[in-house]
C-alpha cells in the first residue's frame, strides 16, 4: 500500500537502574503522498522517538513501518533508507560545521538533481553556499539543511519542530517548500508544538 505506514508502533526504553518505561504503545499512522500529517502533543510523549522510527534511525521494541511497502521497521531495507529525510530541530547540530552550505547540499545530493531548484525552493541564494555553518544565521542553515535532505529526492519528509528556532518569515519559506514538495507527490510528518502552524498545514493530525 502506498503512504509512510506505521502500524502498532510499540517502544520502550531502558532507563538507568534496568526499569523500562513505555513511551510509544501500538500508535497507527499512515502518511499519505502527497499530504502533510501534524503530530503534536505535549512535551516527552514520544513525538521525536515515533519520527525517529518512522525514518528508520530507530528500532520499534514492536510494530512495524513501511514506505510504499517497503520495510523500514522492525529492519531497514536498503531501498527503504533513502526514501525517507528527516529535518531536524537544531541545523547546528545535524550540519557538519567543518563544510560549506554548498557542499553540505552536495555530498549527499541525487546526481539528476536540479540545484537550482533546490535552492529556489527554500529561497538560498547562490552567494551562501561557499559560507560555513558558523558564518550564517539559524534561519540560513536550517533553509540549507532542507535543502540537504531535498536533494536526496527522498519520497517523504519528516520535520522534527524544525521551525522552532526560527523567525515568522523563515517559517513560512520552510512551510512554503514542504507544501511545494507536498504538490510534487510527496508525503509529509510534521512534528510541532505550534497548534496554529499544523492547524493551519496538515491535511491530517495526530495529537500523541
Ligand atoms: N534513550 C532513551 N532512554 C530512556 N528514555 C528515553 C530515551 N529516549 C527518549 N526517552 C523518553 O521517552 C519520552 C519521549 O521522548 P521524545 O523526545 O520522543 O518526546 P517528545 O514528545 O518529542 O518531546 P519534546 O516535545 O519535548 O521534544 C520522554 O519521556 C523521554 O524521557
Amino acid at each position: 500500500m502506498s503512504g509512510l505506514i506505521a502500524k502498532e508502533v510499540t517502544v520502550d526504553c531502558r532507563l538507568p537502574g534496568g526499569r523500562s518505561v513505555r513511551v510509544l504503545d501500538a500508535i497507527d499512522l499512515h502518511v499519505q503522498p502527497g499530504s502533510i500529517f501534524g503530530l503534536v502533543g505535549p512535551s516527552g510523549r514520544g513525538k521525536t522517538t515515533l519520527g525517529r522510527v518512522l525514518a528508520g534511525l530507530a528500532k520499534p521494541t514492536s510494530g512495524s513501518v513501511t514506505c510504499d511497502g517497503v520495510p523500514i521497521a522492525p529492519k531497514l531495507s536498503r531501498i527503504g533508507r533513502g526514501r525517507i529525510g528527516m529535518v531536524f530541530q537544531s541545523p547546528r547540530r545535524s550540519c557538519d560545521p567543518r563544510l560549506t552550505l554548498g557542499r553540505t547540499i552536495a555530498l549527499t545530493a541525487k546526481r539528476d538533481i536540479r540545484l537550482d531548484d533546490v535552492l529556489a525552493a527554500v529561497a538560498l541564494t547562490p552567494d551562501l553556499l561557499g559560507r560555513y555553518p558558523v558564518q550564517v544565521s539559524d534561519g540560513q542553515l536550517q533553509r540549507a539543511a532542507m535543502a540537504r535532505v531535498l536533494a536526496t529526492k527522498p519520497s517523504y519528509l519528516i520535520l522534527d519542530e524544525p521551525t522552532a528556532m526560527l523567525d515568522p518569515a523563515t517559517t513560512a519559506t520552510l512551510m512554503d517548500a514542504v507544501r511545494q514538495f507536498v504538490g510534487a507527490g510527496g508525503g509529509a510528518l510534521l512534528i510541532s508544538h505550534d497548534h496554529e502552524l499544523v492547524n493551519a498545514i496538515s491535511d491530517q493530525i495526530l495529537s500523541l
